[in-house]
C-alpha cells in the first residue's frame, strides 16, 4: 500500500493505528466480515483508498460518507485527505467507535452524524461516498438532499454495478460512468454527477 499510494510516514502510522484499533474493536462488535480480516489491507484499506483518486475531481467542500460502519471509506478518506469529512452512521456503538477513532487519530477535520442519512439536515456536499450502504434507489432517495448538481458521487459497488445502474435509470437521471476497482477486477465504482429524480410521467 505504501508503494501503491506513496503516503508520508505520518499518514502510514495513522493507517496502521486505525487497523490496530479496528482489529481490537472486533472483540466487541462486528465491524467487518470475519472472513475478510486476514486481508484487511487489500479488502478494506486499499479498497477505500482507491476512491481518493475520484474524489479529487470534485470541487471544494465536504465529503459525506453514508453508512460509514467501521469507517470505510470515511476514516481512510479523513486520513488521506484534508477535505472536511462527515460520516453518517445510525448504529450507536458504531458512532461511538467512529468518534473514538477521530479523537485517537486527531482527525480534527472529520466528524460523525449519529443518525439516519434521511434525517441529516440538507447540505451541499462536494463528494458523497457509500460503501455497502444500500442499493442505488435507496441510496439516492435517502441522500439526494445532501447533494447539488455539482456533487460527485463515488460509489463502490459489487459485481452487479452495471445492472444496478441500468435499473435505476428509469427513476433517476445523472451523468454516470463505471470504473473498475483495483482491488477486485470484477467489482466496480460508479461515479455520478448531477443526480436527480426524474419527473414522473402523467403528472400535470
Ligand atoms: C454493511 S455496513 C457497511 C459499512 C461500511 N461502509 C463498510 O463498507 O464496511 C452498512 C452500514 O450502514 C449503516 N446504515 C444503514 N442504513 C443507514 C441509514 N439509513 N442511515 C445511516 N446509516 C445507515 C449501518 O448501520 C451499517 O453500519
Amino acid at each position: 500500500m505504501q508503494a501503491q499510494f506513496s503516503v508520508s510516514r505520518g499518514t502510514w502510522d495513522r493507517l496502521e493505528r486505525y487497523v490496530a484499533i479496528l482489529t481490537a474493536e472486533m472483540e466487541h462488535q462486528n465491524l467487518i466480515a470475519e472472513s475478510t480480516r486476514p486481508q484487511i489491507w487489500a479488502r478494506h484499506i486499499v479498497d477505500s483508498a482507491q476512491l481518493l483518486k475520484w474524489a479529487e475531481e470534485a470541487g471544494e467542500g465536504s465529503w459525506v460518507d453514508l453508512g460509514s460502519g467501521a469507517g470505510l471509506p470515511g476514516i481512510i478518506a479523513a486520513i488521506l485527505s484534508v477535505r472536511p469529512l462527515i460520516m453518517i452512521e445510525s448504529r450507536r456503538k458504531r458512532v461511538e467507535f467512529l468518534q473514538s477513532v477521530i479523537d485517537d487519530l486527531g482527525l480534527t477535520h472529520a466528524r460523525v452524524f449519529g443518525g439516519r442519512v434521511e434525517n441529516m439536515p440538507g447540505m451541499s456536499a462536494a463528494v458523497i461516498s457509500a460503501r455497502a450502504y444500500a442499493p442505488l434507489p435507496k441510496l439516492f432517495q435517502s441522500a439526494v438532499h445532501l447533494s447539488t448538481e455539482k456533487t460527485l458521487w463515488v460509489l463502490p459497488k459489487g459485481r452487479n454495478a452495471e445492472n444496478e445502474l441500468e435499473a435505476v435509470q428509469s427513476a433517476w437521471q445523472g451523468v454516470f460512468h463505471v470504473e473498475r476497482s483495483i482491488t477486485d477486477a470484477e467489482s466496480a465504482i460508479i461515479i455520478a454527477r448531477a443526480v436527480k429524480a426524474k419527473a414522473r410521467k402523467g403528472r400535470t
